[in-house]
């Protein structure tokens, strides 16, 4: 049995990968524990519409657009643990790299820039208010890469974040640090959130001055999508205040809310994704844009991740700063949110500071020796 006495080994974790057990391990910001959820019968559930998780209950992994090969996965699990800390004793190898903003590429490649064009020109003539364009990089998974390490580097790094790690054979490995909430709550309070704008933290602490394009963009998605999303609630708004993620500071609006029926939540989860801090507006018409012009697959980023249980606590998250853990290759992902104003070299690096949150972990994560 894993973890009675509470800590948990990082290379049971790193195992359970090896030999294709699905799991999920999560840690909800601010939280000291952990949680460790294992499926060890029966097959993993694959889904094709979000409404079919109404009244189920389990870690959901949720792509951006469903498909064939990115169905809906919901784990069932039939261990559920909660761990406190990871073992002290743990064999750990010093990593040898760190990463600085110097390593950070400022231009755009080609290909960015022509699909930075496509999505400018349709937000100038006013097809779209707003449009996200993201992209994806990999990285050479290095020998001793530790997934587990990787996670609880996560934890003590990203505090306010919401960290997981998770296997199923749908989707593989996929390892996260994301600021999003879509959904979370318990029977009569829900929450979700608004985020939109984007800078680096200043020596360690919120920005406070925000300029036009943020503040726009952060206007855009509170006023116009998430209010219309869940109209039939009744709500609560906090204005927008700056928020940490990692290095950086979104500005973001909290919208609770209560519901008469939890039984519902896919529904809802259907209103709400995908939210306009990773889609656009107006939302249906960017949606299919992005999915004819962005030119490349999300698969599971900018899905949602997390627990659902329309009984009890409920914690699902956009699958931002996150990535593909793949047997030889890391593929990272990140994206950002454009306007008519936008400037292709200061969106690609926008982009370069989200993709630092894991490849910070890649490049200096101990390895397990
Ligand atoms: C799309 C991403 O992030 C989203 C886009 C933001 C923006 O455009 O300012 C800010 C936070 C996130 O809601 C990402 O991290 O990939």
């Amino acid at each position: 049995m894993i973890g009675e006495d509470k800590r948990c080994k990082l290379t049971t974790i790193d195992e359970l990968i090896l030999q294709q057990q699905p799991f999920a391990v999560y840690r909800t910001p601010g939280s000291e524990k952990f949680r460790l959820l294992r499926q060890e019968h029966g097959s993993i559930r694959q889904l094709k519409d979000l409404k079919e998780l109404n009244g189920e209950r389990g870690f959901v992994i949720a792509p951006f657009r469903v498909s064939e090969q990115h169905p809906i996965v919901l784990l069932q699990p039939d261990e559920d643990i909660d761990f406190c800390t990871f073992d002290a004793d743990e064999p750990l190898e010093a990593g040898t790299q760190s990463l600085s903003d110097e390593q950070m590429e400022t231009l755009s490649t080609e290909g960015y820039g022509v699909c930075f064009r496509t999505f400018l020109e349709a937000l100038q003539n006013k097809t779209f208010e707003k449009l996200v364009l993201s992209r994806s990089i990999t990285e050479e998974r290095m020998e001793g890469f530790s997934p587990a390490a990787a996670f609880r580097a996560a934890c003590s790094r990203y505090v306010h974040s919401y960290v997981y790690l998770c296997y199923t054979p749908q989707t593989g490995v996929w390892l996260g640090s994301t600021p999003e909430i879509i959904l979370s709550g318990r029977q009569g309070e829900w929450n979700t959130v608004a985020l939109a704008g984007t800078q680096s933290l200043q020596n360690g602490e919120l920005p406070q001055v925000w300029d036009e394009k943020n503040r726009e963009e952060q206007a855009y998605v509170t006023a116009i999508s998430v209010v219309n999303s869940i109209r039939w609630v009744s709500k609560r708004t906090k204005s927008p205040y700056p928020a940490y993620a990692g290095a950086l500071s979104h500005l973001k609006t909290d919208f609770r809310f209560s519901l008469s029926d939890p039984d519902n939540l896919g529904d809802l989860l259907e209103v709400l994704h995908p939210t306009p801090a990773v889609c656009g507006l107006p939302k249906e018409e960017a949606y299919r844009f992005i999915l004819d012009h962005e030119g490349y697959d999300r698969k599971y980023y900018s899905g949602f991740i997390g627990w659902l249980d329309p009984d009890g606590q409920t914690d699902l998250y956009v699958n931002l700063r996150c990535m593909n853990v793949e047997a030889d290759r890391l593929v990272l992902y990140a994206g950002g949110g454009l306007l008519a104003s936008s400037e292709v070299n200061d969106e690609w690096v926008e982009t370069e500071k989200k993709l630092q949150t894991m490849k910070r972990l890649i490049l200096s994560t101990p390895t397990l020796s």
